[in-house]
């Protein structure tokens, strides 16, 4: 597949796009990037890697942390961690606080904000500083070094997170929370801050394109039953209410977050991560979105 030429063409398509959509402006922070930029790059299991545009650039990775974050509770945890959080499509906002009441402050997935909370919590029971841990293991899975939480982003989300704040009070008042609230919302504020480029995030991703083994060094972070289910999570529920629209149009377990980037991967091939941080009415990226689903148009991939 010459997924160089595919990113090029992608490229010209999604171009005259740029810039529709809407930058996230509820963390006053992300409002201060341009909404024109656009970035994608394709890691492929036998370590080439494709880019175009703003592929190297930072940015802030928001809820694509959350996909991170689940794989580190899920090693340290094991499948007790399915006590404490669901594993259903919620089809309400990321930021959705009406389900917890009726389900005993129980998320419906760990991809919702409420959901990445108790995961969270269970990170910070785990380790002494949870967000050293989540950019060490990031540093790991992408084989670059020095992987950093803006402090900027971290503060500004920290000084508005009433919602998250609300949330984390509520599934704590039903005992689903064991830390103290601040302490977690903390740290899932860094998390949200942390900023890699769409490189660094292709490459991170790819070992769920391979069953759960890091690409070159083999190592294991997934056995393959896991790694399988942590995919089937990514297509249910990792691009919250708009899944649905998600799978048609581009058929890839994805997980987006709001500061633009989405990372997907084709089983068996390749690691992607494409970046443009004006999103749509659902909070994934407008163009970003448009971008993969060229992607499996064009080359026929998906896992369908
Ligand atoms: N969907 C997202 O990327 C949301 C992450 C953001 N930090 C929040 O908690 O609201």
């Amino acid at each position: 597949m010459d997924y160089g030429r595919v990113l090029e063409q992608i490229h010209a398509t999604v171009l005259p796009t740029l810039g529709q959509g809407k930058v996230a402006d509820y963390i006053p922070e992300l409002a201060n990037v341009s909404p024109t930029h656009f970035g994608m790059a394709i890691a492929t299991l036998d370590g080439q890697v494709h880019t175009i545009g703003d592929a190297r650039m930072g940015f802030s990775i928001q809820s694509i942390s959350k996909l991170f974050a689940l794989v580190m509770a899920l090693k340290v945890e094991g499948d007790d961690l399915w006590k404490r959080v669901g594993r259903e499509p919620s089809g309400t906002p990321f930021n959705s606080l009406v389900q917890l009441e009726h389900e005993a402050g129980k998320p419906r997935n760990p991809f919702i904000n409420a959901g990445a909370l108790v995961v969270t919590d269970i990170l910070c029971t785990r380790f002494a500083v949870p967000e050293n841990a989540l950019s060490d293991f990031l540093e790991k899975l992408s084989g670059t070094p020095a992987i950093h939480y803006n402090h900027r982003v971290e503060r500004s989300e920290r000084r508005h997170s009433d919602r998250n704040s609300a949330m984390a009070h509520f599934m704590k008042s039903f005992g689903n929370l064991r830390n103290p609230v601040d302490q977690v919302l903390d740290a899932y504020c860094r998390h949200c801050a942390i900023e890699m480029n769409c490189v660094q995030l292709a490459k991170a991703v790819s070992f769920l394109a391979n069953h759960g083994r890091i690409p070159g060094s083999d190592e294991e972070v997934l056995d393959v039953s896991r790694s399988k289910r942590l995919s089937a999570l990514m297509l249910t529920c990792g691009t919250y209410d708009a899944a649905g629209d998600f799978a048609f149009r581009v058929g890839l377990p994805a997980k987006s977050g709001v500061g633009g980037g989405i990372v997907a991967l084709i089983p068996g091939e390749c690691g992607i991560c494409v970046w443009s941080p004006p999103l749509a009415e659902s909070g994934n990226s407008f163009s970003g979105s448009l971008a993969l689903e060229l992607l499996t148009t064009l080359t026929g991939r998906s896992i369908f």
